[in-house]
């Protein structure tokens, strides 16, 4: 085999791991998440022809994704923002009552210790935060940082509510942020589907650890995944019975469960504490949960979904919780369900024990796998 041409005689291709692979006899090609591999031979669906540091093996073609063209690329920030420029989704975000009413709540349950304070508002798309502070309590400043071009139609929403004397518009991507002085207050409503989903979060924090003071309060100032065991709703059963193939192997975004579908308690699987977390600690997420069936039942799946907590600003004052789960009120964020390949019976009291890992993918920045064993 020559090197760089494939077997059919094109070039080889850079493909890099997304998750680690143990080579079962020689044949295969062992390689870890991040590994850059050339791909020589792609003429099987399922295993590919590839070569790691001068070694040859077959790889699983599911465990390979090409490389982006460039970081940029990566991040794809054009399309990111380009969605985010578009009022459509802040609609959608601002018409979230039980997302918009918490942060108008913290803002409100904080209104005292906020006064004379430094806040920023990473992300603050249509300014909604930024004016809850202005308008519910009396900071020195508020930075509200947008890299979209919604930040044009925020700078006239800020003079329209008389706000421009608190509020400044920073039409810049957080990295790129020159502020005038820290602050005391990093807000941003960064979650995404999975909790993590669009990985926003690196941008908060890489935003903390330049612009926030010694011992500043982060709003929200932990996350947690939360995940269940449970059946799934008779009204959805029947419409699987066609694409079962393409529905087991996907998440399934926007999904609505229902109390009733629950069969056990909810265990917290991932925490993220937002003073300390580092950016690197986002490349590989791993949870253990061990739930108790409550209810006799069909297992058809897991469900996650996220909570965000918001410490108070004063010692003894009441923390506050945005919950996207089924209990709460239903949020725009819904729930995210994976199904088993095959559903199992169980029976009130067996137990469901096992792991969760969230690997960031190593080359589309904003994406994740989510793996259940
Ligand atoms: C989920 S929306 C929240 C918008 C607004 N804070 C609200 O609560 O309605 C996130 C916003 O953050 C912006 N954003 C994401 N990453 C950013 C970054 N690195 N720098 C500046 N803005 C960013 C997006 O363009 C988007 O408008």
């Amino acid at each position: 085999m020559i090197e760089n041409e494939s077997s059919d005689g094109h070039e080889a291709e850079e493909y890099v791991g997304l998750a680690d692979f143990v080579a079962e006899g020689d044949e295969q090609l062992s390689f870890s998440v991040g590994d850059k591999l050339k791909v020589h031979d792609r003429s099987s669906d399922v295993w590919w022809w590839a070569e790691l540091q001068g070694h040859f093996g077959y790889v699983p073609s599911s465990y390979l994704q090409q490389t982006a063209e460039d970081e940029e690329d990566a991040w794809q920030d054009d399309e990111y923002f380009g969605n985010y420029g578009t009022l459509r989704l802040h609609l959608e975000m601002l018409s979230d009552k039980p997302r918009t009413e918490t942060y108008r709540q913290v803002i409100l349950n904080n209104s005292v210790a906020l006064r004379g304070k430094v806040v920023m508002d990473l992300g603050c798309g249509t300014g909604v935060i930024s004016l809850f502070c202005a308008r519910l309590a009396h900071p020195e400043a508020v930075y509200a940082v947008e890299a979209s071009s919604m930040a044009e139609h925020t700078k006239e929403l800020v003079r329209q509510n008389g706000c421009e004397g608190v509020v400044t518009v920073f039409q810049e991507r957080a990295e790129n942020l020159i502020l005038p002085g820290k602050v005391d207050v990093l807000v941003s409503e960064w979650m995404g589907n999975c909790l993590l989903f669009e990985y926003m979060v690196e941008s908060v924090l890489l935003a903390r650890d330049r612009w926030l003071k010694e011992g500043g309060m982060m709003w929200p100032s932990s996350a947690c995944l939360t995940a269940l065991n449970g059946v799934l709703g008779e009204t959805i059963w029947p419409r699987l019975q066609l694409p079962t193939k393409e529905f087991l192997s996907k998440p399934k975004f926007s999904h609505h469960l229902l109390p009733e579908d629950c069969l056990s308690t909810p265990a917290d699987v991932i925490t993220l504490d937002m003073v300390t977390i580092q950016v690197s600690d986002l490349e590989t997420l791993k949870g253990e949960f061990s739930f108790t069936v409550e209810k006799s039942g069909i297992f058809h799946g897991f469900t996650v979904w996220f909570s965000a907590h918001f410490q108070s600003l004063e010692e003894d004052g009441p923390s506050l919780e945005l919950n996207t789960g089924p209990y709460s009120e239903i949020t725009h964020w819904k729930q995210t369900l994976f199904m088993l390949d095959a559903p199992v019976t169980v029976e009130e009291g067996d137990s469901i024990v096992g792991s969760i890992r969230l690997q960031r993918n190593p080359i589309w920045r904003r994406h994740l796998s989510i793996t259940f064993s």
